[in-house]
């Protein structure tokens, strides 16, 4: 069949009444289509040539979707995979997934979320999102240009914010994905950067898992940008940040009159993310009773809206974080197994900074840049070599964000183009020995923290007061970025009261503006 389509399908389904029935679906969409209806058949055609998306039934006649998926993962071939599964075979999803596939469609088949699973994998923007989306259908060739302004949230939702709306870029510049923000030279860093831009290509769902502040977030935009929703919504909630008694309509909104203040229908955070990426990040906090809704969603595709009679039907790549250890929190009963295979497809772990401190001077260079942007500050300042030296001796119990804070604070404190160790306020008592292994110190009991100047090695301090002061602000502000900055369980990590805690920010000058 001649056509203009810019995208070529292959269906491979052994029951021609189903074949029909894609190729109408299909052909109406305007794509160039056809059909096999054995795996042999579709390696021949495949061998003949390419398309832009293989879409195959797992059970066929002379073997399985999953050969199919193989071969072409074999011969380095780019065709987007979708898997048709029968109903309730989970394995069989999941199975296609690590295999590689793009996505996965469970039979009997609903055609509207046929279409737009099709053209998500093409990365042809999806009809629901079209408000948050140009007008016009990107074409394959297009699909590398620059992304649009990125989408906020719904507005007063308490996920964590969405980034600032980038500003246009011009017409030529490449755009600034969250990939290209993801500094690091390590061997750790090098390989999560790849993962990221291999998981990016699928809808499987990922499990981010790290320590507070490594970046999880950060990697999850990554995956993002990655893949072909890099002009969708990439809506962030924290699981761990929402009262029980609104998560669901949070999460799936709620009709006018649903219950007492529903003066207007709302959307929930699945609707908010249609056609783009969920990301759930601390998913280890969500209580039993939501993780059961969370699960049957991401399984039927669907949400109903609180006070709602119907199901509107959804099309959300789930991504998720935690730095809880999950399959612990499943042995110990406080997480759903079925729930937790479901995100787990593909685990990417996030490494804690001491892990990979050869990190440091990259990323402290990015952050600076960005700072010193921000604040309008020109030239970026640097750091001296003693400064660095300094932070690759420090455990960093907060990871990148507490490096971030205390760039920060150092900046300012510089106030010009070097940033030296003094600048960097760390008492000699929280590094490391030059050459032992980094250690978080936060991990010590608070009451054995090493605050005496090590074996005399250091001077005795001039001004007692000042020098407690440091090292008290410093503890608190570490405690403060662990916790992001959430006064009352910094305080409670401390064995202080808010009442105490406050206080203490107060005495010291230290406000959230820090964390800023
Ligand atoms: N490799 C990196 N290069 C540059 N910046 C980074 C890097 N990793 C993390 N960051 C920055 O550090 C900060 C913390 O990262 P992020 O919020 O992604 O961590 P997180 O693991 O999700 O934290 P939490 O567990 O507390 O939610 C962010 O401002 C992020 O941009």
């Amino acid at each position: 069949m001649s056509t203009t389509s810019p995208f070529s399908l292959l269906v491979v389904d052994d029951e021609p009444d189903l074949r029909t029935l894609y190729e109408l679906t299909l052909l109406r969409e305007g794509y160039e289509l056809e059909t096999a209806g054995t795996v042999e058949e579709g390696l021949r055609q495949l061998k003949r040539r390419d398309f832009s998306a293989v879409i195959t039934d797992m059970r066929l006649p002379d073997g399985s979707g999953l050969d199919i998926l193989q071969w072409l993962e074999a011969q380095g071939r780019k065709e987007k995979t979708l898997v048709i599964t029968a109903y309730g075979s989970a394995e069989n999803a999941v199975e296609a997934l690590k295999a590689g596939a793009y996505d996965y469609l469970t039979k009997p088949v609903d055609l509207r979320q046929f279409r737009l699973v099709v053209a998500s994998a093409l990365g042809r923007v999806p009809a629901v999102a079209a408000t948050v989306v140009p007008a016009n259908l990107p074409s394959e060739s297009q699909a590398a240009q620059p992304r649009t302004p990125a989408a906020t949230p719904l507005a007063g939702a308490p996920g964590k914010p969405a980034p600032a709306a980038a500003a246009p870029a011009a017409a030529l510049k490449l755009p600034v994905t969250a990939l290209s923000r993801l500094a690091g030279c390590s061997a750790a860093i090098q390989e999560l950067r790849q993962l990221i831009e291999k998981v990016g290509r699928s809808m499987a769902p990922v499990l981010v898992q790290g320590e507070s502040g490594t970046g999880k977030e950060l990697v999850a935009r990554a995956i993002h940008d990655s893949g072909s929703r890099l002009r969708q919504r990439f809506v962030a909630v924290n699981c761990g940040a929402i009262p029980e008694a609104l998560l669901e309509a949070e999460f799936f909104g709620y009709r006018k009159g649903a219950f007492t203040g529903a003066n207007e229908d709302r959307e929930g955070f699945f609707q908010a993310a249609d056609g783009g990426t969920l990301f759930l990040d601390e998913i280890g906090d969500l209580p039993l009773t939501m993780q059961s809704k969370l699960l049957r969603s991401i399984q039927e595709r669907s949400v109903r809206p609180v006070g709602a009679v119907l199901e509107a039907q959804v099309n959300v790549r789930i991504l998720s974080a935690t730095h809880k250890d999950l399959s612990a929190e499943v042995a110990a009963g406080r997480f759903r197994q079925d729930l937790f295979y479901r995100l787990n497809v593909i685990q990417l772990r996030v490494p804690p900074l001491r892990e990979r401190i050869e990190d440091v001077a990259l990323i402290s260079d990015k952050v600076l840049e960005r700072i010193a942007a921000d604040a309008g500050v020109s030239p970026v300042p640097r750091l001296t070599a003693a400064a660095l030296a300094l932070l690759q001796r420090y455990a960093f119990p907060g990871n990148v964000r507490e490096l971030e804070n205390l760039l920060h604070r150092a900046l300012a404190l510089a106030g010009g183009e070097w940033i030296d160790a003094g600048d960097l306020g760390l008492p000699e008592a929280m590094l490391g020995g030059l050459d032992e292994p980094l250690e978080p110190n936060l991990a010590l009991p608070v009451g054995l923290l090493p605050i005496e100047p090590a074996q005399g090695r250091e001077p005795l301090p001039s001004d007692l007061v000042v020098y407690l002061d440091e090292v008290e602000r410093d503890i608190l502000l570490r405690a403060l970025a662990l916790h992001r900055f959430n006064r009352t369980a910094a305080g409670a990590s401390l064995g202080l009261s808010l009442r105490q805690i406050r206080y203490r920010m107060a005495r010291l000058g230290i406000t959230d503006a820090e964390d800023a």
